[in-house]
């Protein structure tokens, strides 16, 4: 800022020392020494100025994506239900960015319009008090405008991110279920769908466009009004001999940063804003509390447990449809080590029992016991770390079959390979491992290795086996293999598995029959199948009926 100053003693020094040039060289010499001082330490500053800004930038950018990716992850089942993945994905990669950018770019830019302007002020007033009170009139105005640009560039920005947000959603489901969309030839029409959600995105860009257009089109102009009123007063002042030709050439300097300055600083203050605006859900993500915690409470000695489960008088409606109760005053008890075979009709129930004993939600009334203890009182953690599941359709990462095998130990790095190899051996899945040609380092998922079902499910077990679990729930197909490797799993271990074959309810020690929003019927399966009017005898009849009809088909 000492440069226009300086600039302005050079211009002085050559119109005042006249023909004097031994004085006029030994002048000009040192002021530029001077200059090139002062442009060397600007130079060194502004390196300093980006590289740490942008360091500190990327910093506070990945602290904001981790602190929220641990706040959206330690959210209760029931949170997820409702919000939607796009839209957290958006706001994790997206939002965080816009935040990141608007308090780091931008506020070094910021900082230094301040700079910038304040010494520029001084400065103006100090060559001439008069001259600088009558240019600086314009800031006032230039303010109050920038203030209301600011408002409205914080709640557009808020909606251009909600519209974004909801245009991702729609990409990020779609793509991830294409072989729905393309079965049902629906490309076109998903592709317009998305155009309109990203056309709503560019309607609000373009609004800001033209309301920004107009703001830095009204700032450039007061800048330049700002220029002629200097060259008009100050050049009235050099007249009456109230100023040289070096002091007005400094002044007309310093009006241009400081113009530059106010620009900048407006800008500052609207990239703020916009800030604010992208970071209002964010913020709303990061403080959310979950309902329950994650890892607090009892957690027992491994010798207290054995595995009984008692379901007392449960009454459970999920949150997102409080209207529909799933179950009312349900009781049930699962021995230890015992098996016990849920069945019943298509949305009964059957799986919303699995997600209560993991304690995914809780009951609205009612308690679920293990070995006497509430599960409420239990450490969610512990509860889930030694309940072993094992579903239909089970989900891998996409990692290699190793990693995912290890996921299910409490400490995957603690895990050797020779814990893997065993579960997989015991899950029956070691050998169509091995006939891979990288063997367990292969990648499954997105771009490696499309695994059938059944596979899947296998290694899906041996990922459960590698947990200290006591209990496991099952809904799992009855191929043969799966089943082999199912019954391993099961060796000394409470059982609750969601039964849809005869076979495997024939090897469960009782049966629990789900209907009218509790257990209707359990026992034996001899003893329900004896029952004439009994319901289980109903749902197999219908079972072995749909067999006939399909044996049929065929
Ligand atoms: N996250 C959820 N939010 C709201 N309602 C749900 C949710 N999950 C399931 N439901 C509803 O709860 C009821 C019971 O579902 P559940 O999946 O437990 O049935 P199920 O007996 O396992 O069915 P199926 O044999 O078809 O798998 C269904 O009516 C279902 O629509």
């Amino acid at each position: 800022m000492s440069a226009p100053f300086l600039l302005g003693k050079v211009i002085d020094t050559i119109y005042t020392t006249g023909t004097d040039t031994e004085t006029m060289t030994a002048s000009l010499t040192s002021l530029c020494i001077m200059l090139t001082g002062v442009f060397l330490c600007g130079g060194a500053a502004n390196a300093a100025r980006v590289y740490l800004m942008q360091t500190s930038g990327q910093k506070i950018v990945r602290n904001l994506r981790a602190s929220l990716f641990s706040s959206i992850l330690r959210q209760e089942v029931g949170f997820f239900d409702r919000s939607r993945t796009g839209e957290l994905i958006n706001r994790l990669s997206a939002d965080t960015a816009v935040v990141g950018r608007s308090i780091t770019d931008n506020l070094s830019d910021g900082l230094r319009a301040v700079a910038q302007a304040a010494a520029g002020v001084s400065m103006m007033f100090y060559i001439s008090p008069s001259l600088a009170s009558f240019v600086l009139l314009i800031v006032p105005p230039m303010a109050g405008l920038a203030v209301i640009y600011g408002r409205f560039l914080r709640s557009i920005s808020k909606r251009t991110q909600d519209a974004l947000a909801q245009a991702t959603q729609l990409a990020e489901e779609r793509i991830s279920n294409i072989r729905t969309v393309r079965a049902f030839g629906k490309e076109l029409s998903e592709v317009n769908t998305y155009t309109q959600k990203i056309d709503q995105v560019f309607t609000l860009a373009k609004k800001e466009a033209v309301i920004g257009a107009g703001f830095f089109g009204v700032t450039g102009l007061s800048g330049n009004i700002m220029i002629l009123s200097v060259l008009y007063k100050g050049g009235l002042l050099m007249a009456s001999q109230h100023m040289t030709v070096g002091e007005l050439s400094s002044f007309l300097m310093y009006t241009f940063w400081v113009g530059i300055g106010i620009a900048g600083l407006s800008s500052f203050y609207s990239e703020l804003m916009k800030g604010f605006g992208a970071g209002t859900r964010l913020w709303q993500l990061l403080d959310r509390k979950p309902e329950f915690p994650l890892n607090e409470g009892l957690a027992l000695p491994p010798d207290q447990l054995k595995g009984q489960l008692e379901f007392c008088d449960v009454s459970f409606a999920y949150p997102a449809r409080k209207e529909a109760p799933i179950f009312q005053n349900l009781n049930l008890l699962v021995p230890a080590g015992s098996i016990m075979a849920v069945v019943g009709s298509s949305g009964s129930g059957k799986s919303t029992l699995v997600s209560l004993l993991l304690r995914l939600y809780d009951p609205d009334n009612g308690i679920i016991y293990i070995d006497g203890h509430d599960i409420r009182d239990l450490n969610p953690y512990w509860l889930r770390s030694h309940i072993g599941t094992v579903s239909q359709e089970p989900v891998l990462f996409s990692c290699s079959i190793r990693d995912n095998i290890a996921y299910g130990a409490v400490d995957p790095d603690a895990v050797t390979t020779d814990d893997i190899y065993r579960a997989a051996k015991v899950s029956n899945a070691y050998n169509f491992i091995q006939a891979f040609p990288k063997g367990f380092d292969t990648v499954v998922g997105e771009k490696g290795v499309l695994l059938s079902g059944g596979q899947k499910q296998r290694i899906a077990i041996a990922r459960a086996l590698l947990k200290v679990s006591t209990t496991i729930a099952l809904d799992a197909e009855n191929e043969f293999l799966v089943q082999e490797a199912l019954e391993r799993l099961m060796e000394g271990r409470t059982v609750v598995i969601i039964a849809h074959r005869l076979s495997t309810i024939q090897n469960a020690n009782a049966v629990a029959v789900l209907d009218q929003r509790c257990v209707a019927e359990c026992g034996q399966h001899r003893e329900l199948l004896g029952n004439r009017h009994g319901l289980f005898r109903k749902l197999m009849e219908k079972q072995s009926f749909l067999q006939e009809q399909k044996q049929a088909l065929r």
